[in-house]
């Protein structure tokens, strides 16, 4: 590790520490008579303009003024990038890695930088602690399509949000958690219609589900959303919502989950050849026309789906209604601890686009989930990286323990729970909803 005492505030500092900087000095200097030039310019020209009228030379002064002050400040910020890296030994020869872009995000800055050859992603990330000393912010570095992201944080995140019932206004518009600039939520009926949400044992994962599902049960209407919810763990995470208005079922287990998957991708078959019927090209289209005979809009919520696996069938739906339930208003929310690539492969990652990374173990598991490096260097406890809409998002979810869920849930509770099983409340059926239909006996053996 390097050993830099430096006050990265002062330039002076630093070219005093790094003898081959002496050059690097003469310019700043040289930018700051530029500076110099343009405020004395300005200053001319505001004098002149007090005592003559206004002459184009008061216009050639302005111009001078605003155009050497501009430079000065430009080249000043270059020359503090080049610094950095000059400094921290982030060159091969006489090339540097080349800036490409600097862009303001919500908690600082994001600059992309190309690298010269032999140097590689890890002698940058090497360094992050040398740069964080030098520039005095906590930064995150981060690889992505040969090209180096180098988030500079000016505001850090806070660590625990308590959880608020946040009203919405979107059917499925889910609260995720807040970010810098406050609460996010992401909306499944506008373009992104599945959500995917990732990370190690302990990353956060069931408290920002439960979260998630508690905001959604307070706020909607349980006659226009449904869930149907899969517990992998036994039950023991969703448990506390099954007895609620708006879950319509509740798998425990791999086989059961399966029935259920088969059976909502038969709703999905039925639901197209409504719309073919009655000449609409979606449910939105549908419920506009049939106001009194709507369908209802239905969250599949996964906990753990990866061991679906075990069920050779269940993985192939859930491709399948990634790929095609969105217009009928059948819509995924899954979640895994096991981030690798056969679990989440390619048809997963084309369609379910809105995805909560959480904290991974390595750098391999991160860039499945997010294409980049990063997300092994979040805190955990649900602080995570929200891609949605081609943009990344730092979130931090809120903290809702089971005993307040279940507090705040329980005027929600109208099913009875006998010794744990979920017994659904016979469904009033929408436009001929398919309910007892014998679905494994038309689609065992069919191939998905
Ligand atoms: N947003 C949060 N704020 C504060 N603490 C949190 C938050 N999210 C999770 N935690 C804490 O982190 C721990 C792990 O959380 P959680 O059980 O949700 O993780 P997980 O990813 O579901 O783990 P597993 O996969 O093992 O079930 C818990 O003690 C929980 O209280």
């Amino acid at each position: 590790m390097d050993k830099i005492k430096i006050d990265p505030t002062k330039e002076k500092n630093v070219f005093s520490i790094i003898p081959d900087m002496e050059q690097e000095k003469k310019k700043i200097q040289g930018d700051y008579s530029l500076l110099h030039l343009g405020i004395s310019s300005i200053v001319l020209g505001v004098a002149m303009n007090s005592f003559l009228p206004i002459t184009p030379l008061v216009y050639i002064f302005y111009g001078i003024g605003i155009g050497s002050t501009a430079f000065h400040v430009t080249a000043k910020k270059q020359l503090k990038y080049e610094t950095l890296l000059k400094h921290c030994n982030l060159y091969k020869g006489d090339m540097l890695p080349q800036l490409h872009e600097k862009k303001k995000t919500s908690y600082g800055y994001c600059l992309r930088f190309s690298l010269p050859p032999g140097l590689s992603s890890d002698d940058f990330k090497n360094k992050k602690k040398a740069i964080e000393q030098f520039l005095d912010r906590r930064v995150e570095i981060k690889y992505a399509h040969k090209n180096i992201l180098l988030e500079i944080y000016e505001k850090e995140l806070q660590r625990d949000y308590n959880f608020e019932v946040i009203e919405t206004k979107g059917i499925l518009e889910l609260v995720i958690g807040h970010s810098y600039n406050g609460p996010i939520t992401v909306n499944l009926l506008d373009g992104e219609p599945h959500m995917l949400i990732a990370g190690e044992t302990g990353a956060g994962k069931s408290t920002v589900l439960r979260a998630i599902l508690t905001i959604l049960i307070l706020t909607k209407d349980p006659n226009n959303v449904k869930l149907h919810l899969v517990d992998l763990k036994r039950g023991a995470e969703l448990g506390i919502f099954r007895k609620c208005e708006m879950v319509n079922s509740f798998s425990k287990t791999p086989e059961e989950a399966e029935g259920r998957l088969y059976k909502i991708l038969m709703e999905v078959e039925r639901r197209y050849d409504l719309f073919a019927q009655y000449d609409c090209v979606d449910i939105k289209e549908y419920n506009k026309k049939f106001k009194t005979k709507k369908l209802y809009y239905q969250l599949v919520v996964i906990d753990e789906f990866s061991e679906l696996k075990k069920e050779k069938d269940s993985l192939g739906i859930i491709e399948r209604l990634a790929a095609m339930a969105r217009a009928c208003g059948i819509h995924l929310l899954i979640s895994t601890q096991r981030p690798s690539a056969t679990v989440i492969n390619g048809d997963i990652k084309a369609n379910v686009s809105v995805v909560l990374g959480l904290k991974t173990m390595n750098d391999v598991n991160s860039r499945i989930v997010i294409d980049h490096d990063g997300l092994s260097d979040l805190r955990g406890k649900g602080h995570g990286i929200l891609k949605h809409k081609g943009k990344e998002i730092e979130i931090q979810s809120m903290n809702l323990q089971p005993y307040q869920a279940r507090d705040l849930l329980k005027d929600t509770y109208t099913k009875k729970d006998d010794k744990n099983n979920f017994e659904p409340k016979k469904q009033k059926t929408v436009a001929g909803e398919v309910e007892n239909f014998d679905f494994l006996k038309v689609f065992k053996g069919d191939k998905y």
